[in-house]
């Protein structure tokens, strides 16, 4: 049983400092949900000084997105892994070029992830499975439907046991596996696949629940996600009473998770668990 409120509650209280080695085009979103959800970001990414910086904060995220900066993310990762703070990967376009494949690949032998979130794209190449995606987005052929939803499961699960951590699959449904139970969430809404750095965000986020509850790594990760899924719709619902479009609602939902209260997060969050 995942108690939605208590993780909330705990990522206010215990502030916790995140260190993102990110990439540029979505940075100062994944600054800013960090701390909408309560938390302090740093975004320090130098490889002269991550593993310095990386002693003093409560859990690191490592971008992909951000494919220069792998060298920094092994140092960092290393680093997170000998003093025991959570590591939380977002393996962006991880099929998509040789360099992003052999990337996740060293990323993945070097350094023990707490968690993985990706799209279906992402997850299904981490897992070695044919996946039809090169760009940031899931390809539609990729994306896990009701039908594909036992299948997800299955490849969810199998991975987050080769890891020993925890996977995320974004998408219309999430997934999130420690290997033995998974979580299935149905909230969130298409818009938030108009915007860039929705995912990224969302993996921000996870680092800073992460960071509060490092204990419990499953039941931080499947709040992140349902906050995040909550909270995109109630970014919906302002577009659609305002007649506003994505810029906006990018606002919106930084907004939401500022303004999310534990009563609307249990309310709101549809799941089951496998
Ligand atoms: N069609 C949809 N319906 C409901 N929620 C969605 C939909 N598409 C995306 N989401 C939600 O959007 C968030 C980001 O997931 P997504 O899989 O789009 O990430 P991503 O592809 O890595 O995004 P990016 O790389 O642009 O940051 C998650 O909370 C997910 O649940
Ligand atoms: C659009 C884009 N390109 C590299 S990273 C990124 C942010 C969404 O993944
Ligand atoms: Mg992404």
């Amino acid at each position: 049983m995942v108690d939605f409120s208590n993780a909330l509650h705990l990522v206010r209280e215990r502030a916790p400092l995140v260190q993102c080695i990110t990439n540029f085009v979505t940075v100062n979103d994944c600054a800013n949900i960090i701390l909408a959800a309560g938390g302090s970001p740093s975004m320090a990414h130098d490889i002269r000084e991550v593993e310095d910086a990386v002693s003093g904060v409560r859990a690191l995220v490592c971008n992909m997105g951000a494919i220069e900066d792998i060298d920094a993310m092994v140092l960092a990762g290393k680093r997170a892994n000998q003093l025991g703070t959570p590591v939380v990967l977002d393996p962006v376009a991880a099929g998509g070029t040789r360099l992003r494949r052999e990337s996740a690949k060293r990323l993945l032998e070097k350094v023990r992830f707490t968690a993985i979130r990706g799209n279906a794209s992402e997850i299904r190449s981490l897992a070695g499975q044919e996946a039809s995606g090169s760009g940031v987005d899931a390809a539609a052929a990729d994306t896990v439907s009701q039908d594909s939803l036992p299948a997800a499961v299955q490849t969810v699960a199998g991975l987050a046991r080769r890891i020993g951590g925890i996977i995320a699959l974004s998408g219309p449904l999430d997934v999130i596996s420690d290997g033995e139970q998974t979580m299935v969430l149905r909230n969130g809404c298409p818009t938030m696949a108009r915007i860039t750095g929705s995912g990224c965000m969302l993996t921000s986020l996870i680092g800073a629940f992460c960071g509060a509850m490092p204990s419990d790594p499953f039941a931080a990760v499947c709040t992140a996600m349902a906050a995040m899924g909550v909270c995109g719709e109630a970014a919906e619902a302002r577009r659609l009473k305002n007649g506003t479009g994505n810029a906006t609602f990018r606002t919106d939902l930084i907004d939401a998770v500022f303004n999310l209260t534990e009563k609307q997060l249990t309310e709101g969050v549809r799941y089951e668990i496998y």
